[in-house]
């Protein structure tokens, strides 16, 4: 069958598993390996689910741009079912008609330019309560845990804007809160045998008590969705323009049931939706922040000129405000070259119909993954790829909002990330105004070179140890 239809070449699976045992703990670069052998289009088989892997940007443009009607929807897990209230949220649901239709609510009603300017005062506050906290650190020479600190930051945004309170308000202890939203990602991330296996799969998860863990964080987060929501009820409409997502998804609701929608709304709809934001933003922005942070910190030449760019910018006014980001360009760069290095992870699809990419025969249902990470480093688009240079940026017009396919933080097509302005909004404030008012210094007589930058396993690409940095208080700031 292989030779007759030309499908992409591969490595040889084992009887079973296939290539499963190949992907290792960090599936990028294991998959980037195995690219550099079999080219940038490969065939790979994980249990029985037919896969193929993408690694190069003319390949991606194929799937993404060519061919991004077909290659639009999300292939079923056993993890993303149970977190998705059974495919009724917007980040794991199959493409089609219900998709379309809560995406649109995504975009237009959650955010929406207007929306996620809406938030400002949130990002404000919690960025000058992080600001708040260096500042004792400063006066005592503590380093800081900031790995710990960018994690508070970006959770208790998203849910200040979710839930209109904080973690503390809602009865809820934010640690707690992130150890559940890592407890889901880690999850979604293990080897699930059910997703490989047909039948035996869910009885080798029960054994092994990954479909028990998948149960407990999936009840810790409906009883709290379940308890916001009600207050919400009880509480009544909001004013116009000072609405939560809670808010703005009740409002959704209020008009399904109204209109009689085809497509009616619920309860687990709002749920499911909530639960995207929180998997999809809370770590992701945490994870640009902290890789920022510490290329800066390894790169001293690089922080002392966005130092520059941002105190020569701000002069003396004591704060940088969210206006002032856009006249940040050397700080973009710095962004996008984090991105380069550091994306988040793998872009996983699911191919709807045939389709041919470079030549090679997809069929339906493949599981599709582009490795945004070997782009990020193929050395026939960036000179000296392994180097942490944002000039490069300087002469080339390449951006991260999805349409240069060197460079997809943020993917790109139907699929690509709704919330790409919310989390930059976070993440420029802060890094903005954590440059402006602080020098950092590298704690325990450390060297620029000692600073790991090893990534911790899973399909999310975060730094295995914590940061920890010793903030110095800028005079004028
Ligand atoms: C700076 C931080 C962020 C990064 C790097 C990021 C990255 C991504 C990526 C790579 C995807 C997959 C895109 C694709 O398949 O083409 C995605 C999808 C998504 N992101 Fe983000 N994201 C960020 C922030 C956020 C925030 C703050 C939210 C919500 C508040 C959010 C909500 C979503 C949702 C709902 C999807 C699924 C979209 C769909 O399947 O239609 N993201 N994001």
């Amino acid at each position: 069958k292989r030779k007759s239809k030309h499908l992409p070449p591969g490595p040889p699976g084992l009887p079973i598993i296939g290539n499963l045992h190949q992907l290792g703990a960090l599936p990028h670069r294991s998959l980037w390996e195995l690219s550099q052998k079999y080219g940038p289009v490969m065939s790979l088989r994980l249990g029985c689910v037919p896969t193929v892997t993408v690694s190069t940007a003319e390949t991606a443009r194929e799937v993404l741009k060519t061919h991004d009607l077909y290659t639009c929807s999300r292939p079923v897990s056993a993890g993303t079912k149970k977190l998705s209230y059974n495919y009724i949220d917007v980040g794991f649901s199959p493409y089609g008609e219900y998709w379309r239709k809560m995406r649109k609510i995504c975009v237009l009603e959650l955010f929406s330019a207007r929306r996620v300017q809406s938030f400002h005062f949130i990002r404000e506050e919690e960025v000058a309560s992080l600001v708040d906290f260096a500042s004792k650190s400063a006066s005592s020479s503590t380093p800081v845990d900031l790995s710990e600190k960018f994690m508070s930051l970006t959770a208790n945004v998203i849910c200040r804007a979710a839930f209109g309170k904080s973690f503390k308000e809602r009865g809820f202890r934010h640690d707690r809160f992130q150890e559940v939203v890592h407890e889901c990602i880690d999850r979604l991330g293990s080897f699930s045998a059910a997703d490989f296996f047909p039948y035996v799969g869910r009885i080798i998860d029960r054994l092994s008590g990954l479909h028990a863990k998948i149960e407990r964080s999936f009840e810790e987060f409906d009883a709290f969705y379940e308890k916001a929501i009600d207050d919400h009820i009880k509480k009544g409409k909001e004013e116009p323009g000072h609405e939560d997502f809670i808010d703005v998804l009740l409002l959704e609701l209020g008009r399904s049931q109204a209109e009689a929608d085809p497509l009616p709304f619920s309860k687990d709809h709002i749920k499911a939706i909530l639960m995207d934001i929180f998997i999809g933003g809370v770590d992701t922005g945490t994870i640009t922040l902290i890789w920022t942070m510490t290329e800066l910190a390894r790169h001293p030449r690089v922080m002392r000129k966005v130092q520059e760019e941002i105190r020569t910018c701000i002069g003396d006014k004591g704060k940088v405000s969210e206006s002032d980001i856009e006249k940040l360009e050397y700080l973009r760069m710095v962004l996008k070259e984090t991105y380069r290095l550091h994306p988040t992870g793998l872009l996983i699809r699911e191919a709807m119909s045939k389709i041919n990419i470079s030549g090679y025969e997809i069929d339906p249902k493949t599981l599709i993954q582009i490795n945004v990470w070997a782009i990020g480093r193929d050395p026939e688009i960036w000179k000296n790829p392994d180097e942490f240079f944002p000039e490069r940026f300087m002469h080339n017009q390449i951006d991260f909002t999805g349409q240069n396919f060197e460079l997809l933080p943020f993917g790109a097509g139907r699929r690509g990330c709704p919330g790409m302005s919310m989390g930059l909004a976070t993440v420029g404030l802060a890094l903005a105004n954590l440059l402006y008012h602080f020098d950092w210094k590298l704690p325990y007589n450390m060297k620029e070179e000692d600073i790991s930058i090893e990534e911790a396993p899973g399909i999310i690409t975060s730094k295995k140890d914590p940061l920890l940095l010793v903030p110095v208080r800028y005079p004028h700031a």
